[in-house]
């Protein structure tokens, strides 16, 4: 079948939950109730357990690590089966995979909606879900006229990760944590993080019997099953699914837990290290999958990006896609070692990216050092752009650079981007290709724009009249450093393609530069 993005999925393919612990279990329960011939991966990072406290970078940073474990394992869907993560990372993770990928957090608003009936509805949440606001938007979106009182209760979640959760202790803690809540008279609450429907009895009864509780787990499931029929992915099996569990943490703990809740013996659970998955995306099997392959040519050539920058990566991936090359990333493979940028030039940094992975993987690659150079700072940040004020903490650099810049006018604030591209192929030794592109502009006192990443928000194109983060990609590639970069390798590639290992005769879609390409191929040293 053909789903969104074009890609083949195989209804067999198991549906990959990830939770923060073992309360994504509540979910899996729904699951194996609701969809019984589905195939089921669970990861709980109870490692790295409460998310709750935890700033949504970093819970953004430990989800996409679970993700990428599981892509690994070729899931057919996700379900983000934590209210945290879903705050954090939902957008995020939707938006770049190709299976569907739901949250916690919308249906389970949408479900207090649907019973809410004196339009009071209660949130009951991890301190992060709470400060993120996701549930007030969630509801108010459907019924903007509803009162949402939310109240933040971090002691769950230890509580049912400790086993405690059917405890006088367990029953004095909830009784004490919900009395605020129960004071403003809800007639419905939603059980905003999957750990507390294993304390609904004591939930229920700190509440009262007329309060109605929503758990957004089996609100979710009901939405799995919906997308499933919808996108003819749900496994029609005659026999129950196969499940497997892992934890990043020690799996007898998870076992006892785990097997009481679901009812279920002989529970096949593992311990799994994510911490060294990448932590946020920059695998692109599934951006290529929706780029024609080379089609005109049959030709097979494939070029891994040397990047660690998802930003980057899919402006290689818009080039590389349309010219029938594959591209990989660094996500692809396992356990490669991180090649240091320790040159103090753009070229030396990229050489060193490309040939270090070239040599590691044995496969052409091609690597991007890029940086910006402020005129008023002396041309900073320059090679040090990603780790100006923070190891490539786009916020923390930006802010560094308005601060440094504070009380500079408009006309002085001229800045240039700059991009080295360095092609490398084993099998043409002394034979890298290596280009440069550049772009002109102003760095702005007010970031404006959504697209792009890194000092996108701030760098003005005055003949655009904006940001390169208000511009679409195309755009941004049609004036763009690395735009003007790849510009210059294409023209390189369309006259001799086949030192890019590409057939003589390729047709390749030839681009026009918007400024002339600085070629330097043959400059050895700077
Ligand atoms: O080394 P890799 O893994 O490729 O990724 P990186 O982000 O570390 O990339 P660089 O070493 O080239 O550092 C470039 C810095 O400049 C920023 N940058 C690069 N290209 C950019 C672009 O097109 N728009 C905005 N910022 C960009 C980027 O966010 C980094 O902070
Ligand atoms: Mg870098």
């Amino acid at each position: 079948m053909d789903s969104k993005g074009g890609k083949i999925m195989d209804a067999t393919a198991p549906i990959g939950f990830i939770d923060s612990g073992v309360g994504g279990l509540t979910v899996v329960r729904e699951a194996l109730r609701q969809l019984p011939h589905e195939n089921v991966l669970f990861l709980g990072d109870q490692a790295r357990l409460p998310y709750g406290p935890r700033p949504a970078a970093q819970v953004r940073a430990f989800t996409w690590q679970m993700v990428n474990y599981l892509r690994t394992q070729h899931i057919k869907a996700l379900v983000i089966a934590c209210n945290t993560a879903t705050a954090a990372a939902w957008h995020d993770i939707q938006s770049r995979l190709d299976i569907p990928v739901i949250g916690v957090i919308v249906p389970g608003a949408r479900a207090a909606v649907k019973v809410s009936t004196g339009g009071n509805i209660g949130v009951v949440a991890t301190e992060g879900t709470v400060a993120s606001g996701a549930y007030d938007d969630a509801i108010h979106q459907q019924n903007p006229a509803l009162t949402v009182s939310s109240l933040a209760a971090p002691k769950f979640v230890s509580l049912v990760e400790s086993n405690e959760y059917r405890s006088a202790l367990a029953k004095q803690v909830v009784a004490t944590t919900l009395a605020p809540l129960a004071a403003k008279h809800p007639d419905t609450v939603v059980m905003g993080c999957t750990h507390y429907p294993l304390l609904r009895p004591f939930i229920q009864a700190a509440l009262g019997d007329d309060v109605t509780l929503i758990d957004p787990g089996r609100e979710t499931v009901v939405e799995l099953g919906t997308v499933l029929d919808y996108l003819g992915l749900a496994n029609h099996a005659d026999h129950d699914g196969s499940r497997h569990f892992y934890t990043t943490a020690s799996p007898a703990m998870f076992k006892d837990i785990a097997s009481d809740w679901l009812g279920l013996d002989h529970l096949d659970v593992h311990h799994v290290d994510i911490e060294h998955e990448p932590d946020h995306f920059v695998a692109v099997a599934e951006l290529g999958a929706s780029i024609p392959q080379s089609a005109a040519t049959g030709h097979e050539q494939t070029v891994v990006v040397a990047s660690k920058n998802p930003g980057k990566v899919r402006e290689f991936v818009d080039f590389f896609g349309p010219r029938g090359i594959n591209v990989r990333s660094l996500a692809d493979f396992d356990d490669l070692p991180t090649v240091d940028e320790t040159g103090t030039t753009f070229l030396e940094n990229a050489r060193l990216k490309a040939r270090g992975y070239s040599e590691a993987l044995g496969l052409p690659v091609i690597a991007d050092d890029s940086g910006l150079m402020i005129d008023a700072l002396d041309g900073a940040p320059g090679v040090l752009s990603a780790r100006y004020a923070g190891d490539h903490n786009d916020a923390a650099n930006n802010a560094k650079m308005l601060a440094n810049l504070a009380g500079v006018p408009t006309a002085k604030r001229t800045a240039h981007f700059h991009t080295t591209l360095v092609w490398v192929d084993p099998a043409r030794p002394d034979d890298d290709v290596e280009v440069d592109g550049e772009v002109d502009g102003r760095i702005t006192v007010m970031p404006a724009g959504d697209n792009g990443f890194g000092y996108d928000p701030f760098f003005y194109i005055p003949e655009q009249g904006k940001t390169m983060a208000e511009m679409s990609p195309a755009e941004k590639n049609r004036y763009s450093h690395r735009g003007n970069a790849l510009r210059a390798l294409a023209a390189l590639m369309d006259a001799d393609p086949v030192r890019f290992g590409l057939p003589k005769q390729a047709q390749q879609p030839t681009t026009q530069p918007t400024t002339e390409p600085q070629v330097n191929e043959d400059l050895e040293e700077e």
